[in-house]
């Protein structure tokens, strides 16, 4: 996902901003724009009320939470089961489940307000492959095909709460921003320590958005 075309219009709505997709992101999307747009929808006229995102990032709600979250799809496994862990508003769970209805994925989310969102989003969006679960990471017993993970902590403490989770063959993506580099370097002990192959860093240029960053650490087959 490679493009460099300028971020989304933004239009002027009673109250803010609100930034509108560009016709780059409607191609990205696909059939799943209108799901996308609906989970935008609901962002923008209950999120803040909610508490689950600020007044300052609705005028760039589109590049930079839904279609960075979209950032990691290229890398989720063909098919099989995804954890998206500490989901917080839906970013990146909800997008993936959009744009790969065949995996199967939990969101884990330990702030309850957070999961009733999720819950919430779940249902209007009909997402039949999403089940939420109200749990640290640490206390899922679990194991998946992909764990994803954005702004949740750095990689040295996701490596730690996201391996005993990973199956063989399975990936933590981790959705990084400047910082990925550094964050890799100080991980590597705890990844050879975790019996992980060394992260590999992925660099995606999504529509409207600068370069995003995906960290991949992968446990190997045997
Ligand atoms: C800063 S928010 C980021 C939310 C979302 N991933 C995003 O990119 O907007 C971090 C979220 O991770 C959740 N969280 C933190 N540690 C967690 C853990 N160990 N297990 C599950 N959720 C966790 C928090 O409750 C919060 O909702």
């Amino acid at each position: 996902m490679s493009h460099d075309a300028p971020a989304g219009r933004s239009r002027e709505s009673s109250s803010m901003s609100v930034e509108q997709p560009s016709d780059e992101v409607r191609e990205l999307f696909g059939v799943a724009f209108a799901g996308a747009e609906r989970f935008a929808e609901m962002l923008v006229s209950e999120g803040e009320l909610r508490g689950l995102v600020g007044p300052r990032e609705l005028p760039r709600l589109w590049s930079r939470h839904i279609v960075n979250s979209a950032a990691v799809v290229p890398f989720l496994p063909a098919r099989g089961t995804v954890a998206d862990v500490g989901s917080g508003a839906g970013f990146p769970g909800i997008v993936i489940a959009l744009l790969r209805p065949d995996l199967e994925v939990s969101l884990i989310e330990t702030m309850e307000r957070r999961v009733a969102w999720l819950q919430d989003v779940a249902l209007e969006l009909d997402l039949d492959n999403v089940t939420i679960r109200r749990a640290r990471a640490e206390e899922v017993r679990d194991r998946f095909d992909a764990v994803t993970a954005r702004a949740v902590a750095n990689l040295t403490k996701l490596v730690r709460i996201t391996a005993p989770i990973l199956r063989r063959g399975g990936c933590l993506l981790a959705l990084k921003g400047a910082k990925a580099e550094v964050e890799a370097e100080a991980a590597k002990y705890v990844i050879k320590k975790a019996k992980l192959d060394p992260a590999i860093i992925h660099e995606v240029v999504t529509p409207g958005e600068e370069l995003t960053k995906v960290v991949e650490v992968r446990r190997p087959k045997r």
